[in-house]
């Protein structure tokens, strides 16, 4: 459903940020992106719903050629496609419910969008999904007055209640302590088991990777060196995608290893 062919991407600045990238990805996937920084690894991630353009190749999501939309096609296209951010991306000043409720705006006609005055349809679509993340009691609580683990959840209530085709999930626990993060972890597998909504994930926490997704890309100067089962990658595939040991690498290596040996 997600398919690069020969998507390479460069950067005004002349930096080469991806490299020939070939491959399918397909619904139900549960995929983590793995690399050092600087591999690529947002740029993969943002070209899929257009965030950044690709320079050429062809990128092809459920049929559409994603570089040819314009206008009103690219709003509508990345209406299918949810984003979640490491830093939440929430409107902090108002509630739980207001910022899913922000998810429909786009579905408004003027005057309701003028007003700010939603249709209990979609008040009801709101809470549902704040309900389904047990936040339904904070639905009203401002969202600066939350956890950063409750946050996260509001912000995947709202990407759910938009009701996308696929979830991209940019470093979504990188602020989050161990514990919170594994619960948001939980939170993406339930979505992604029990809706078949492919998660396309960039994720620092290797082993944490390796335990959630069922596919790994391991992005390295730009290029795929491993595409292939989380439970097929070794320590040797950690080492190509992430260099010799050096001091940046080792602590990630560390816990890595202790997950797949
Ligand atoms: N807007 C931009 N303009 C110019 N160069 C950029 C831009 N965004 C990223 N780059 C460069 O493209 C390369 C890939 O960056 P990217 O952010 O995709 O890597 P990453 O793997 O996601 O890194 P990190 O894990 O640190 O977020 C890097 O060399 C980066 O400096």
């Amino acid at each position: 459903m997600i398919e690069f062919r020969e998507v390479d991407k460069t950067y005004s600045n002349g930096v080469k940020a991806l490299s020939s990238i070939n491959l399918k990805l397909n619904r139900g996937e549960f995929v983590a992106v793995i690399g050092r920084s600087g591999a690529g690894k947002s740029t993969f991630i943002r070209c899929i719903n257009r965030m950044h353009e690709i320079t050429s190749g062809q990128l092809i999501v459920d049929g559409t050629n994603v570089a040819k939309l314009k206008g009103k096609q690219i709003r509508r296209f990345r209406r299918r496609i949810g984003m979640v951010f490491q830093s939440f991306n929430l409107v902090t000043r108002t509630s739980a419910l207001h910022n899913v409720l922000v998810s429909f705006v786009p579905e408004l006609p003027l005057w309701r969008k003028l007003t700010g005055i939603f249709p209990k349809h979609n008040k009801i679509a709101a809470l549902t999904a704040l309900d389904q993340f047990g936040l339904l009691d904070k639905a009203y609580v401002r969202v600066d007055q939350l956890s950063g683990g409750q946050q996260q959840r509001v912000a995947l209530a709202r990407t759910l209640a938009q009701r996308p085709d696929i979830i991209l999930a940019d470093e979504p626990i990188a602020s989050l302590d161990p514990v919170t993060a594994r619960q948001v972890m939980n939170d993406f597998r339930e979505i992604n088991e029990h809706m078949q909504i492919p998660i396309i994930m960039n994720i620092h926490h290797v082993e944490i990777a390796l335990e959630y997704a069922t596919r790994v890309l391991g992005f390295r100067d730009g290029t795929i060196v491993y595409d292939g089962a989380a439970k097929d990658v070794t320590p040797d595939i950690l080492k190509e995608i992430y260099g010799e040991m050096e001091h940046q690498t080792h602590t990630v290596l560390e816990e890595a290893h202790a997950y797949v040996s």
